[in-house]
Order: C-alpha cells, then sequence, then structure tokens
C-alpha cells in the first residue's frame, strides 16, 4: 500500500468544491491504488456546510479516502500542514458585468496569507493551482509570499479555457474533440486571452487548413472562448462550476502524467521568459511534461495576428502585476 497523499482544496463547500472533492477522494486523479488525505479548507462562517460535505464524502465509502481534515481559513497554517497538493479555489466570484480582473482587490489579499501557509507548512514537494480568480495573477502573489517553494510549482488554471477551445474546433471541423490536439492557450485567464489556433491540429492536421473559414477561427472561435465564463454566468445565474472542476482535475492529471507526443496542455506557470514574456510573469503556454518535470514548448512561430494578441493580454497581466504590487515580496 502506498503512503497517502494530502491534497488540500480551499472553498470546499462552495460550487466548484463540491463538483471537486468527491471526484478527487474517488482515485479519479490519483489512481485506485493512492490513498489520499483530504484538507478541507473554508471560511469559519461556512464550517457548518463543510460538514455536510464531509458527511456525504463519508456516505460515498470511497476506499481510496483514508481521511479527512476539515481547516478553517483562519489558520491557514494548520490547514495546509504536510499537503502535497494546494488546490486554490476558496475565494468571491464575479457578477454578470464584471470582468475576473474586477475581483483583484478583493480576492488578491486571500492569496498573500495563503502564499505564507503553503511556506510555513506544506510538504516539501508541495505543488500550487489556483483557481480562484483572477487566477493568474492570484497565483502571482501567492508565489511571491512564498520564496522558499521553487518556482516551478506554482499553476494557475487555463485548462478550462483550453477544454472549451477544443469543444469549439471539435464542433466546427465535425472531428471528434479527442482528435483535436496542441491547442494552446497564452496568457491570462481572462477576455484577452489567445487560444492558438495555428498550431493546433485536428487529426494531424493544422487546423488552418482543416477549417477553412479564417474569419471564424480570428472572430467568433477566439471570442467565443475569451467571453465563455461571462455567457455561462448570463445564462445559469452563477459561474462555471462543474467544467471548472473538470479543468482543476485535468490539470492535475497534465500535471503528473507524462504529456502524449502528439499534444501539449496549458496552465500558467512562472515565466522563465520565454517568447519574450517579461520573467517571473504567471502566464499561460504550451506545454509538456514528463510526469515530473514541465517545460514550455519551444520553437512555435507567431505571424502579426498572433503576436498583437500575445501582446494585448501580457500588456494585462503586466498591469494586473501592477496593481497588487503592494502585495508581492
Ligand atoms: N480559473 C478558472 O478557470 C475558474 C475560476 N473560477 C473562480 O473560482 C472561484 C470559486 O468559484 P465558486 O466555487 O463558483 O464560488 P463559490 O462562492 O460557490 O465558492 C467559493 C467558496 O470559497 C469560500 N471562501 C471564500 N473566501 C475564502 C478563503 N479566504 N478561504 C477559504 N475559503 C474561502 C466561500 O465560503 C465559498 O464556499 C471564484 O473566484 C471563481 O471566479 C471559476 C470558474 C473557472
Ligand atoms: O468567468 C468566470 O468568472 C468564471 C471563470 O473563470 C470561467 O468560467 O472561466
Amino acid at each position: 500500500m502506498k503512503s497517502p497523499i494530502r491534497v488540500a482544496v480551499t472553498g470546499a463547500a462552495g460550487q466548484i468544491g463540491y463538483a471537486l472533492v468527491f471526484r478527487i477522494a474517488s482515485g479519479e486523479v490519483f489512481g485506485p491504488d493512492q490513498p489520499v488525505i483530504l484538507h478541507l479548507v473554508e471560511l469559519p462562517q461556512a464550517l457548518g456546510a463543510l460538514t455536510g460535505v464531509e458527511m456525504e464524502l463519508d456516505d460515498c465509502a470511497f476506499p481510496t479516502l483514508v481521511g479527512i481534515k476539515k481547516g478553517s481559513s483562519d489558520d491557514l497554517q494548520d490547514a495546509f500542514a504536510d499537503c502535497n497538493y494546494v488546490l486554490c479555489v476558496g475565494s468571491v466570484p464575479r457578477k454578470a458585468g464584471m470582468e475576473r480582473g474586477d475581483l483583484i482587490k478583493v480576492n488578491g489579499p486571500i492569496f498573500v496569507e495563503t502564499g505564507e501557509a503553503i511556506q510555513a507548512t506544506a510538504a516539501k514537494d508541495v505543488k500550487v493551482l489556483v483557481v480562484g480568480n483572477p487566477c493568474n495573477t492570484n497565483c502571482l502573489i501567492a508565489m511571491h509570499n512564498a520564496p522558499d517553494v521553487p518556482r516551478d510549482r506554482w499553476f494557475a488554471m487555463t485548462r478550462l479555457d483550453q477544454n472549451r477551445a477544443l469543444s469549439q474546433i471539435a464542433k466546427q471541423s465535425g472531428a471528434p474533440v479527442s482528435e483535436v490536439k496542441k491547442l494552446a492557450i497564452w496568457g491570462n485567464h481572462s477576455a484577452t486571452q489567445f487560444p492558438d489556433f495555428f498550431h493546433a491540429e485536428v487529426n494531424g492536421d493544422p487546423v488552418p487548413e482543416v477549417i477553412e473559414n479564417h474569419d471564424w477561427l480570428k472572430g467568433e472561435f477566439i471570442e467565443t472562448v475569451q467571453k465563455r465564463g461571462a455567457a455561462i454566468i448570463q445564462a445559469r445565474g452563477a459561474s462555471s462550476a462543474a467544467s471548472a472542476a473538470n479543468a482543476a482535475l485535468h490539470t492535475l492529471k497534465d500535471i503528473i502524467a507524462p504529456t502524449p507526443e502528439d499534444d501539449i496542455f496549458s496552465a500558467a506557470i512562472c515565466s522563465d521568459g520565454s517568447y519574450g514574456i517579461d520573467e517571473g510573469l504567471l502566464f499561460s503556454f504550451p506545454l509538456t511534461t514528463d510526469g515530473t518535470t514541465h517545460s514550455i514548448v519551444q520553437g512555435w512561430e507567431h505571424d502579426e495576428f498572433a503576436q498583437q494578441k500575445i501582446d494585448a493580454t501580457l500588456k494585462e497581466l503586466r498591469e494586473e502585476r501592477d496593481t497588487v504590487k503592494d502585495l508581492l515580496k
């Protein structure tokens, strides 16, 4: 029997949390032979609801779930103690009419304490995935407040954007979604992100050859992916939850398993200066991993259209970084 891994989820009684923790407990991510201890973290006023989540987890009788520890956001050091993964979901979602960046003042400060606590008590091999918005810049804040945690351990989620883009291309081309590959998201998880159809493939052929309607690719496709979160809030009256939880699990799988040779995955990571992106910014790139060490796919060329899109999302991330400069150590 393997020794258990500890996975912390903040905001565990929220919409995404409720769609997330059962699937982690089920063994879907780490495998049927990997015991998991869940650290469920909530605001003090939500600890009652969290007890309900704990009861339901018990009632699932998952063989892979060998422990549950409830934690309060008042004591994150205790909540994150010895955790190998910390999934930062707990934060306020936007409402209709807002951009994700509008949440920066209310959610940004949460990530100062989050970073400090991760550094203080999490396991030495901790990996952190930030979901709470604006996720790139929240991750930047946490990373800066945990300077001893290596920079390759920090991820902000753009897998949901990648999955949205995959579905759009599959529908438009008529191919199954499993045949769409190398669809990278560049930049911010925001309305400036660039879903890169130029390097994507359907059945091994370049998307711009398979889909001849380039006006659709350059217009409606990009805009649909950029604004999908807002469209869901409009339709559902609440922001995406099941698909967001699915993407968080998908990101964990992306990180821990070798990337198939014919594909990439996207997440925002700490830039090493590749593609002219400021070193230290949390920027989404095309990535691959051997299951231990991830790296940015190199050598992709961008025409003027693509470069303008990348420049726009870079500009926005620089502005967000400037807005939170007081929270960065
Ligand atoms: N990166 C992405 O692709 C996506 C990000 N999101 C973001 O995820 C976040 C959570 O969304 P939902 O689950 O729908 O919201 P929600 O409001 O349903 O749940 C959030 C939970 O977090 C808790 N919480 C708030 N502050 C906390 C703190 N400091 N520590 C611990 N828990 C805290 C709340 O009590 C609540 O239970 C939002 O910021 C949302 O914008 C949502 C969808 C996709
Ligand atoms: O749009 C939002 O506010 C929630 C989110 O990040 C998404 O659905 O991509």
